[in-house]
């Protein structure tokens, strides 16, 4: 068949140019300089060119497949005759007015293609040659050049090759590195590159062990596709749409979403999302998951972890072995930060055993391995990200360590540095976060924070999911300074480059824990001070031995401090800290009340009948504690800790100069 019949054969799918205007849908003017191509469908070159969108709309008119170009280079001679340096885009998309609708449905027959340009600076002059060099779609290495990215990070260099020529990768790289637009970028380049659509099912699933770490994925996807849009308009806003399945969020609204708009990529935690898959076969995105193209594992360390015979019952379990039993070709890649470090953390037979449990759990038989986590020269610990400093305080006892943590978080408010030589750990513009291992701890610390009015937001398992999101949304946009006092839900998936100081105040349980905790600080190469408060009276000292030695942590300096000053910060701990029991005790006495008046009413019990001694304690506890608070603000007045003076709070003359300059300096 020629050419010419076999695009005549498209003709009732074009719609003549009245048509459109009866419609009522705008098409927009095209730009300055566009030009038409009518295209060899055969061979997908260009046949003609027109040079205005009359003669276009004629051919057009008269049923011939049509694309558009945009922006393209001057001249008929000019427009290349290799499809791969067009990008294709859904016509619909092209003519739809108003930019903040949802995409149609693609039609057949019609479709926008774009010629790209060559390498391209933005406005700042960069090139995206280095994101080109790895095989990137244009409009992909453009967009991201425009997020300020300039060049690939190590790990999206090696890896994203690989996942390109159809492998399957297993990538570790240190916390921060760069590991999610290592597996992000492939997609969207397919995506792009094959013009694929959501319609049949989602093309990428990604599993994240957390919820944050799920949220953190979506948002980078989010922000690659507005950046790619606002580089290439041709390539449409929606043309990589995402959805996020966890749990602690309306089921009802994620199914509405995966129905109304099926996604290309659905980001999961997997408790959810097999939850969804076994009651919801009617949803097609879900019905089509298994068949997905892509399949992700980021943290996969932690979401494959268990034993052998449990694992196949774990929700991941269920949902590996859906996929598996699904036929067609898919890739797979698996990503951690601590994926080689094995029990002990050494690169010894039980870390490459970590490596093969993955391997025989995903369905993959070769597997291309970029490992990096050997390649931390710079840090105090080969497996943490190289940017950061590993210091510890010896404590004397657990109740030792608030003052500690004090005299960080005050000297971190006001020093440069923190008194540290050779470079810059940490400015009073970034902020903290401390670890704790108890909901009552972290109630503790951030209650005893407030009450000393240093800025403070708490995060841990029980909070409401919106509530989470809210105090990490809040975190990240509070001043120098502020403290999160997190449990481990924040350990793994917080991304705010803001954070430059990580204070272990309980030890977690493994060195993996440690090392994704202590990856809050230190992004993307960024500087950044761990401490780990250490009390060398209890389990603290051998846990931390343990912890080092599977960091291959050389040995870890003190961090010092100041002894002058902290006999007046441990004087305002002890107070904050016994202001803040009898404060949480108050509160846990109300909640125990309103129960007791709950269960009263649905007894039918007269309110009055609550006990006369339960009102007089109630009243003197609110006596003393307002004393409390009052003795509290007159001795944090009397030390001047709070705003800075140099004078009370160090007596490093390096460190006075600095806090002078601060407190004559305008604030920012
Ligand atoms: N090519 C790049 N150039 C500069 N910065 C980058 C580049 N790629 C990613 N980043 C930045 O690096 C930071 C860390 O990236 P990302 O969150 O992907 O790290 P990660 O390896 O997944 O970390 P973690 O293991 O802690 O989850 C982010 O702030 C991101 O914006």
């Amino acid at each position: 068949m020629g050419q010419r019949q076999k695009v005549k054969a498209q003709k009732r799918l074009s719609k003549p140019i009245e048509k459109r205007e009866k419609t009522g849908k705008k098409k927009p003017a095209p730009k300055a300089g566009t030009q038409f191509v009518e295209f060899n469908e055969a061979s997908w070159r260009p046949a003609e060119v027109f040079a205005t969108a009359e003669d276009f709309m004629s051919c057009n008119e008269e049923g011939l497949m049509s694309f558009e170009v945009l922006n393209p280079a001057d001249g008929a001679a000019d427009v290349p005759a290799d499809l791969d340096q067009y990008t294709f885009m859904d016509g619909d998309e092209f003519e739809a007015s108003d930019d903040e609708q949802r995409p149609k449905k693609a039609k057949k027959g019609k479709q926008a293609v774009q010629l790209e340009p060559s390498p391209v600076a933005d406005s700042h002059g960069q090139s995206d040659e280095a994101w080109r060099a790895l095989g990137l779609h244009p409009a992909l290495a453009a967009g991201l050049v425009a997020m300020g990215f300039e060049k690939p990070l190590e790990v999206q260099r090696q890896a994203i090759p690989h996942t390109l020529a159809g492998k399957h990768v297993f990538g570790a790289a240190s916390t921060g590195s760069g590991k999610t637009l290592a597996f992000v970028l492939p997609v969207l380049d397919a995506i792009l590159k094959q013009g694929l659509s959501a319609d049949k099912g989602p093309i990428a699933t990604v599993f994240a062990p957390s919820r944050e770490l799920a949220a953190q994925i979506e948002s980078v996807i989010s922000s690659v596709v507005t950046a790619v849009h606002s580089t290439t308009p041709s390539v449409g806003r929606y043309f990589a749409t995402s959805c996020r399945i966890v749990g602690g969020e309306a089921d009802v609204k994620q199914l509405r979403a995966l129905t109304k708009y099926p996604p290309h990529i659905i980001i999961a935690t997997p408790g959810r999302l097999a939850d969804l898959i076994e009651t919801r076969s009617d949803v097609t995105a879900l019905a089509m998951l298994p068949a997905a193209r892509f399949v992700v594992f980021d943290e996969a360390d932690k979401l494959l972890s268990g034993s052998a015979s449990a694992f196949p019952e774990t929700d991941v379990g269920r949902l590996v072995e859906r996929v598996q039993a699904c036929p067609g070709h898919r890739q797979v890649s698996a990503f951690s930060a601590t994926m080689t470090m094995g029990a002990t953390g050494r690169r010894n037979k039980k870390a490459k055993d970590a490596v093969s449990t993955l391997r025989a759990r995903l369905p993959v038989r070769t597997v291309t391995m970029v490992d990096l986590t050997g390649d931390a020269r710079t840090s105090d610990a080969a497996q943490l990200a190289p940017g950061l400093h590993l210091t510890k305080i010896k404590c004397a006892s657990d109740a030792d360590k608030l003052g500690y943590l004090l005299y960080i978080v005050y000297r971190h408010r006001v020093c440069d540095n923190l008194g540290l030589a050779g470079g810059e750990y940490c400015t009073p513009d970034g902020r903290i976060v401390v670890f704790v291992n108890s909901l009552a701890t972290c109630n503790h610390l951030a209650t005893a924070l407030k009450e000393l009015s240093i800025p403070v937001y708490q995060l841990y398992g029980d909070m409401a999911q919106k509530a989470r999101y809210g105090a990490l949304e809040k975190f990240k946009a509070a001043p120098g300074g502020s403290v999160l006092v997190a449990v481990d839900v924040a350990a793994r998936g917080i991304d705010d480059p803001g954070i430059d100081t990580v204070i272990h105040y309980h030890l977690p349980d493994s060195a993996e824990t440690f090392a994704h905790r202590s990856g809050r600080a230190g992004r993307a190469h960024a500087k950044g001070l761990v401490v780990a408060l250490v009390n060398i009276n209890g389990n603290d000292r051998t846990e931390f031995g343990t912890i080092v030695s599977g960091l291959r942590a050389k040995a870890v300096k003190e961090l010092d401090v100041d002894s002058m000053l902290m006999p007046s910060v441990r004087q305002l701990g002890d107070m904050a800290s016994e202001l803040a029991k009898r404060l949480l005790a108050k509160s846990a006495d109300g909640r125990g009340r309103r129960f007791e008046r709950k269960a009263k009413a649905a007894l039918d019990v007269d309110e009055a009948d609550i006990d006369e001694a339960t009102a007089v304690r109630e009243a003197r506890l609110d006596s003393t504690n307002r004393a409390a608070v009052i003795e509290l603000r007159r001795v944090l007045s009397k030390t001047k800790l709070r705003p800075v003076n140099a004078k009370t709070l160090t007596s490093n003359p390096a460190a006075r100069r600095a806090l002078k300059q601060m407190t004559t300096a305008p604030t920012k």
